[in-house]
């Protein structure tokens, strides 16, 4: 194995500074320029600089995810390269993340950061989480963990983190589990294994997939929208346990029975869903319409899991097999 970290640059605050006829945050630095506030990196590794683009998270799409994970896949396999870094917009950062650690099934370390303050703020945060970042890319100990995300210096899972505050440089938290570990000065301390890793085989994604939040008194117009507007799939973000309004439980039905995959998770930030009520509209009726259970992911979480599976199947009772393989027994 080489001592070769390969970092690709997306955009994100992290490649931002203010401009100042906007007197707003825009991507401006090089992928040159944010390397080179990472003093000393050279003394732990050789770092190859690959820019994918300048985007901020709000422009990253599906489409653009996938290619991504081509990029990684490929640099990822190179004998020369140790471990990858992707620097990232936190905005989707998750979404990224997650949308990486189903489509590839790295040994190596790849991992991806971002930053809360652009480099115009005091106290701009990315060279010290990119060089953490680095530093979990050439660990020992970061290796066969599936895709991790770093940030100020905590160490969590693709498929559990989640951005949790709107300004906060410690905002990507794993609300059900806790962080993997952390990072202390170049070391990388784990407390804990991963908990699941899901593989998806695609090179493809169906990008036409709704993500509906329940409210008190939903109807099932949104929905009809959806089948509607030809969308492929829905995921409905569910109220607590699972359990939506009646008129919106007679819509995920419509849409199941044209053939449209209704994923339900909650809209709770922790906890798993479960077919435990049995009123009109509770769990247990969504699940004997068919109605594919989550798990604990959120939503937007969920609607990527969803596209990519949509992107080869177009069966639910597939579809919701795999969905929920090792999740739901019955
Ligand atoms: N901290 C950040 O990166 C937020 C920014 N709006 C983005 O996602 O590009």
């Amino acid at each position: 194995m080489g001592n070769k970290v390969a970092v690709i640059f997306t955009g994100g605050t992290i490649s931002m500074k203010v401009d100042p006829r906007l007197n707003a945050a825009i991507p401006g630095l090089t992928s040159e320029e944010i390397m080179g506030m990472v003093t000393n990196i050279e003394k732990f590794t050789e770092i190859e600089r690959i820019n994918f683009g300048e985007y901020p998270g709000p422009h990253i799409d599906p489409e653009m995810m996938m290619e991504l994970s081509k990029l990684v896949k490929n640099t990822i396999s190179r004998d020369d390269i140790t471990g990858v870094v992707v620097t990232h917009g936190t905005d989707t950062l998750e979404e990224t993340a997650y949308l990486l650690d189903l489509t590839i099934k790295p040994k190596k370390p790849i991992v991806i950061v971002g930053a809360m303050r652009n480099s115009s703020e005091l106290g701009y945060d990315g060279p010290s989480n990119l060089s953490a970042a680095i530093c979990t890319a050439i660990s020992k100990e970061a290796v066969n963990k599936g895709v991790l995300v770093v940030m100020n210096n905590e160490v969590n899972a693709a498929s559990e983190v989640t951005k949790t505050n709107t300004l906060s440089l410690d905002t990507f938290k794993s609300p059900e589990f806790g962080p993997l570990g952390i990072v202390d000065n170049d070391e990388v301390i784990f407390y804990r294994d991963i908990i699941n890793h899901d593989h998806i085989e695609t090179e493809n994604i169906e990008s036409k997939v709704a993500l509906l939040k329940s409210v008190a008194g939903m109807d099932s117009d949104l929905i009809d929208y959806c089948i509607g507007a030809g969308y492929k799939g829905i995921v409905v973000e569910a109220m607590g346990r699972g359990n939506v309004p009646i008129e919106m439980y007679k819509g995920i039905k419509r849409s199941i029975e044209k053939n449209i995959p209704v994923v339900i998770v909650s809209r709770c930030p922790t906890g798993r869903v479960l077919d435990t009520y049995g009123y009109p509209g509770g769990g247990k009726n969504l699940r004997n319409i068919g109605a594919i259970f989550g798990n604990n992911l959120p939503g937007q979480k969920a609607r990527i899991k969803l596209m990519l599976l949509l992107s080869i199947y177009n069966d639910i009772q597939t579809i919701k097999d795999i969905f929920e393989k090792d999740i739901y027994t019955k």
